[in-house]
């Protein structure tokens, strides 16, 4: 019987569709098809087959079944998961599943190398001797590499080709990544504390999660608790993942012991609770995804290592994904010292072929191991066995544009679709992840102390009302001197301010005008080191002038607060002979050169680091032992209802870079409120307490993930569109009861790129399905007009 295919395109479009398959191809849903599309040629990607009646039919034909790995079902199955929590058309969310390579990469699929073909060239020149002379040892060479050892160029090599003085030969590729080991390094290392950690997470694989029989088993089981925004309300309806979960076919082990040689799933409730599953305490099951929480410098790598090692061992494949700037060598490099060979890693900055060609190893199972930023979470992998997410709490794991989702979050959903065990780790959580582990929803495991018995910092505040800096320095006399004193002893300082560039504002003292961006509403942000003013959101940039352009006065430009490059500067003034680095995401060199500079502190290649919250992110620094904070109340006054989190997340994780090596560690808080409830809880250590009286408050006003959120975010090139789209949404918002609608709202960044913004905000108790209430309120809004443009943000991190 011939076919008819339902074909999802990877375009902003919401619906598959439908195409006849010519007699003779027969199609499986996840294959990845060539279709016709308006005039030109596309792929997408099968998300159903139905039989059509022999004979005509008016349906365009499907050209080609390409020649990648189909789309898995879980995989499938996350993109619809995707779309209908974030309400992005289901070909966006396709997209990031679907990454087909580009023309350069497939041309180039085959690199030929050359080698002396052992006869002379029909026509000698001095240049083709050269070649043939190098070609002469007989090895094989890169063509490129052959013109350069010779000195000559490309074409004379071709031309030696097509002469038959050299042959080509296929190169073989080098592997993407090579086999770790899971037993390349005893477990002998492990602290007691780790070891029981570890033996706790591998008992995640025991508890029948992975086996079929558990799968798509009906309303008690991970049927529902899939449908749940990870993020932590029960929200979504049941309703929406039943859709969502056909049971489930999934690949057969690859051997037998797989799934037969392990022990079998201890009986719950069994005595010895550490190899025991982790039980969840509200459904009397096994829990899925586990919170591994422990202090900074607490060992959590080590820990989920194991996890790894455990997963590979069973022939399955595990990801772990990190926030981009974490992917430094030094984590690959302790990868390599526990599995033996480095991981593959994936990351926006990985090109084109290197790309494709990992993700068909992913798709056939032989990497077993990625390391990557939270795009990995789309790859094809053939049997996903573990998730680890590292630094949970991260915002970065939040996408902002096109497909607003939450890594973390997504990774949890996929844990569940695969049938894995996912690893949440982190020092200093998120609320949601808290609550969803103390809920019994997730499991948690503890590591209190530091690793081989090292202290946490003491951390002191330095009140900035007494300890006043001088006239027009940054550095308060205790903080000086501390650092003075470290450095004296031959130990690092790290300076931390999270703020960007040179001064945060400048102005005019002759007339008070203040340079603010042409596109958006921000002040312009100074940048010594490029000589200019720059827009931190949209990226203008223009040159410092001499003169005031409003007045015309010379000289009166005055940079007002500090940025880390001014901080710079006063500390090269007062420690004139110490090494100084200044860590910021926007100098020039980008990423490769911010890895180069985070290995020269860790090798203590400097005294004094100045740095951005980029340093704050998971590294290990052994000469570190004193951390001074700067401004400690940057973050306290916005308006973010996850300000005070932040905030306490942020100082906690730079704090705790301090006395991760031999010597001890101390911390310096410069604070105008050291009585502010984050502040405090810092100072004393009590984590647990700031954390119960952070969740009773949101609890209290209904937040997440006690209530749901999401932003509509209205634009237009006109203040007078985005307002009026705004309100005609506002006018037919009719939120039902635990619905409230609040806005539209000028935007704190009310232009952003010339265009201007508006806010509405959907609060709505735990109970309800946002997304249908969203989708049901769109149905009924006006269509945007014109260059408006209305992007949702369900679960929002950010708020301007
Ligand atoms: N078993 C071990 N053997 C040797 N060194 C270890 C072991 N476990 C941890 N360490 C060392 O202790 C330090 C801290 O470990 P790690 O980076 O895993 O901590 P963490 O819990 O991830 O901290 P953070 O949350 O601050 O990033 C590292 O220098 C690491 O090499
Ligand atoms: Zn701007």
């Amino acid at each position: 019987m011939p076919q008819t295919a339902d074909v999802l395109i990877p375009l902003a479009l919401d619906t598959a569709y439908s195409y006849a398959v010519p007699d003779g191809l027969v199609l499986s849903v996840g294959d990845v098809v060539q279709i016709p599309l308006g005039p030109r040629e596309i792929a997408g990607v099968v998300w159903g087959v139905a039989e059509r009646p022999a004979g005509g039919s008016n349906l365009r034909p499907v050209t080609g079944l390409l020649d990648v790995p189909p789309l898995s079902e879980p995989l499938r199955r996350l993109v619809d998961w995707l779309a209908r929590y974030t309400l992005a058309p289901k070909g966006s969310a396709l997209a990031m599943a679907l990454r087909l390579p580009d023309e350069s990469a497939r041309t180039e699929t085959m690199r030929v190398g050359v080698r002396s073909a052992g006869k002379p060239p029909s026509r000698p020149t001095a240049a083709r001797a050269k070649a043939l002379a190098v070609a002469a040892d007989g090895a094989i060479r890169g063509k490129g590499a052959l013109a350069k050892e010779a000195g000559v160029s490309l074409s004379v090599v071709d031309g030696l080709i097509d002469d038959g003085a050299l042959e080509a030969v296929p190169l073989v590729p080098e592997p993407v990544a090579l086999r770790p080991d899971p037993d390349f390094l005893s477990t002998a290392h492990l602290s007691e504390a780790q070891s029981e950690a570890a033996k706790q997470l591998n008992a995640a694989f025991d508890t029948g999660l992975s086996s079929p029989r558990t799968r798509g088993e009906g309303r008690d089981g991970l049927v529902v608790d899939a449908a749940s925004p990870p993020g932590g309300g029960e929200g979504a309806s049941r309703d929406e993942l039943l859709l969502a979960t056909p049971p489930h076919r999934r690949l057969p082990p690859r051997s037998a012991d797989d799934e037969v040689g392990k022990a079998p799933s201890p009986p719950a409730g069994r005595g010895d609770a550490h190899d025991a599953p982790l039980m969840s305490a509200a459904a009397g099951r096994p829990v899925q995804t586990i919170l591994l929480e422990g202090v900074t410098g607490s060992g959590k790598t080590e820990v989920y290592f194991e996890a790894v090692a455990e997963c590979v061992r069973r022939g399955r494949q595990a990801l772990v994904l990190m926030p981009e700037i974490a992917l430094t060598a030094q984590f690959l490099d302790r990868f390599a010292a526990r599995f033996g060979v480095r991981p593959a890693t994936w990351h926006s900055g990985i090109g084109g072929r290197r790309r494709e060609r990992l993700r068909a190893a992913v798709a056939t199972g032989e990497v077993s191991v990625v390391v990557g930023a939270r795009s990995a979470l789309f790859l094809p992998f053939r049997e996903l066995g573990l998730i680890v997410v590292d630094e949970e709490h991260e915002s970065a794991y939040k996408q902002e544009d096109g497909v607003h989702y939450h890594a973390r979050d997504m990774a949890v959903v996929r844990g569940k679709l695969e049938g894995c065990p996912v690893v949440l780790a982190s020092a200093t959580p998120s609320i949601e992840t808290r609550v969803n582990a103390q809920r019994g929803r997730y499991g948690r495991i503890v590591l209190p102390e530091r690793f081989g018995g090292r202290r946490l910092p003491d951390i002191t505040a330095i009140d900035m009302r007494l300890d006043k800096p001088e006239r027009g320095r940054f550095l308060s006399p205790p903080m000086v001197a501390a650092v003075k004193a470290a450095v004296a002893e031959g130990e690092q300082a790290l300076l931390f301010l999270n703020r960007r560039g040179y001064a945060p504002l400048t102005l005019c003292s002759a007339c008070g005008h203040r340079y603010q961006c042409r596109n958006c509403s921000t002040w312009l942000v100074e940048h010594r080191f490029r000589k200019a003013l720059v827009c931190h959101h949209c990226g203008y940039t223009e040159r410092k002038p001499e003169a005031c352009v409003e007045c015309g006065a010379f000289d009166h430009l005055t940079p007002c607060g500090p940025g880390v490059e001014r901080i710079a500067e006063e500390a090269a003034e007062l420690f004139p002979d110490k090494r100084i680095i200044v860590l910021s995401s926007d100098f020039p060199g980008g990423t490769e050169r911010l890895r180069q500079e985070l290995e020269a502190v860790a090798a203590g290649e400097c005294d004094i680091v100045i740095g951005t919250q980029l340093v704050a992110k998971g590294h290990n620094f052994p000469h570190l032992t004193l951390v001074g904070v700067l401004d400690a109340d940057i973050g306290l006054t916005s308006g973010d209802p996850r300000a005070a989190e932040r905030t306490f997340q942020l100082l906690q994780q730079v704090t705790g870079r301090a006395g991760r090596g031999e010597r001890p560690g101390r911390a310096l808080v410069q604070t105008f409120q050291p009585d502010h409830p984050v502040i405090a809880a810092l100072l004393s250590g009590e984590a647990e307490r700031f954390y119960d009286e952070e969740i009773a408050q949101r609890e209290n006003a209904g937040l997440p993930p006690f209530g749901r959120l999401a932003a509509l975010i209205v634009s237009a090139a006109e203040r007078d569109l985005a307002e009026a789209h705004g309100q005609a949404m506002a006018r037919v918002a009719d939120p039902p009861a635990g619905v409230m609608v609040l806005g539209p709202a000028e935007a704190p960044l009310a232009l952003i790129r010339g265009r201007y913004r508006f806010r509405l905000l959907v609060k709505t108790d735990r109970g309800i399905d946002i997304q249908s209430y969203l989708r049901d309120w769109l149905d009924r809004s006006p269509k945007p007009r014109g260059n408006v443009k209305v992007a949702i943000d369900v679960d929002p991190q950010s708020f301007l």
